[in-house]
């Protein structure tokens, strides 16, 4: 069991799809997309890692925001190793601390098993900063190894896996041996569907919203599957920027998810999709609840 874990927009989601040649995991260059742990399953030859995509670490205000928060935490311990994964070409910054006051340092202390750190993004970055860089994470924390990597270009990426089956304990298989993902279609499909939200919609939009499917009914006479969402947003102000003109927008993301969602599973998906305000969800446990948090 491995843990990825980092602050928002580090690229942990980018690595499990391609370590696992798939993309099960969400992505978008908005901080905080994803918001619960997604596990990933690698089967190699001889071996089988389980992923655990977390939401990114830091600094949380509001309940939503602290439940990702304690996700990821919770990630760090327990685990046969921790990939703790940093943005190489953006320092730290006071945002990515847990607690006022605290320091970055407090993160890593929570970890109770070999630790590897990945210098992500270093296509973004003059190779001469690297050794520097490197130094000054060693001087942090005691990582089993500091590598850097490109999850986007899959750079550096076999040597991970290669430096894990070093530190990994020899355990059983959990999971068959052709799974990728313990998370069902309905959830990946709601995850997909918040995607094309945060990668199309600005400013708050994103942190507003939440995505459920209503029903998820499959017909395997025409191999096809209908489901129904609905996307929960904030304030009633939100929902005509999200619908756009003449409901271009909801069509946008619409069409946008309903592509992915065929390609995932394999099969003609008739999408639809609505719009609800519920009043500040992102503080409404129960909701939450609902969410799966
Ligand atoms: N240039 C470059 N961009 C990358 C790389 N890895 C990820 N990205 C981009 O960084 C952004 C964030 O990637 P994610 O994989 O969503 O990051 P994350 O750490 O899962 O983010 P959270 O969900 O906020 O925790 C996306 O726009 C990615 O395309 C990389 O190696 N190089």
């Amino acid at each position: 069991m491995v843990a990825l874990v980092g602050p928002p927009n580090a690229g942990k989601s980018t690595l499990l799809n391609t370590m696992l040649g798939q993309k099960i995991s969400i992505v978008t260059p908005k901080p905080q997309t994803t918001r619960n742990r997604i596990v990933g399953v690698l089967n190699g030859p001889d071996y089988q890692i389980v992923f655990l995509d977390t939401p990114g670490l830091h600094r949380s205000s509001g309940l939503l925001n602290q439940e990702m928060v304690k996700i990821a935490m919770d990630s760090l311990k327990g685990m046969d190793a921790v990939l703790f994964m940093v943005d190489a070409s953006r320092p730290l910054t006071k945002a990515d601390r847990p607690e006022k006051g605290h320091q970055y340092l407090d993160y890593f202390n929570e970890i109770d098993c070999p630790a590897l750190l990945l210098l992500n993004k270093i296509d973004l970055i003059d190779r001469r900063q690297v050794l520097p860089l490197i130094d000054s994470y060693a001087a942090l924390y005691p990582f089993r190894a500091i590598m850097p990597v490109s999850a986007l270009r899959g750079e550096g990426v076999p040597e991970i896996i290669d430096q894990l089956l070093t530190v990994l304990p020899r355990g059983i298989r959990y999971f068959p041996e052709d799974s990728l993902t313990d998370a069902s279609e309905r959830f990946l499909a709601a995850e997909i569907i918040r995607e094309k939200v945060f990668l199309l919609t600005g400013q708050e939009i994103p942190y507003s919203s939440a995505v459920m499917i209503e029903s998820f009914k499959e017909d395997d006479e025409r191999n096809s599957v209908t489901i129904h969402a609905t996307i929960y947003l904030e304030r009633p102000s939100q929902k005509p920027i999200v619908i756009g003109k003449g409901g271009a927008k909801l069509k946008q993301i619409g069409i946008a998810a309903r592509k992915d969602i065929e390609e995932l599973i394999g099969r003609h998906v008739m999408l639809k999709l609505w719009i609800k305000i519920k009043k500040h969800w992102t503080r409404d446990e129960r909701f939450l609840k609902e969410l799966g948090f």
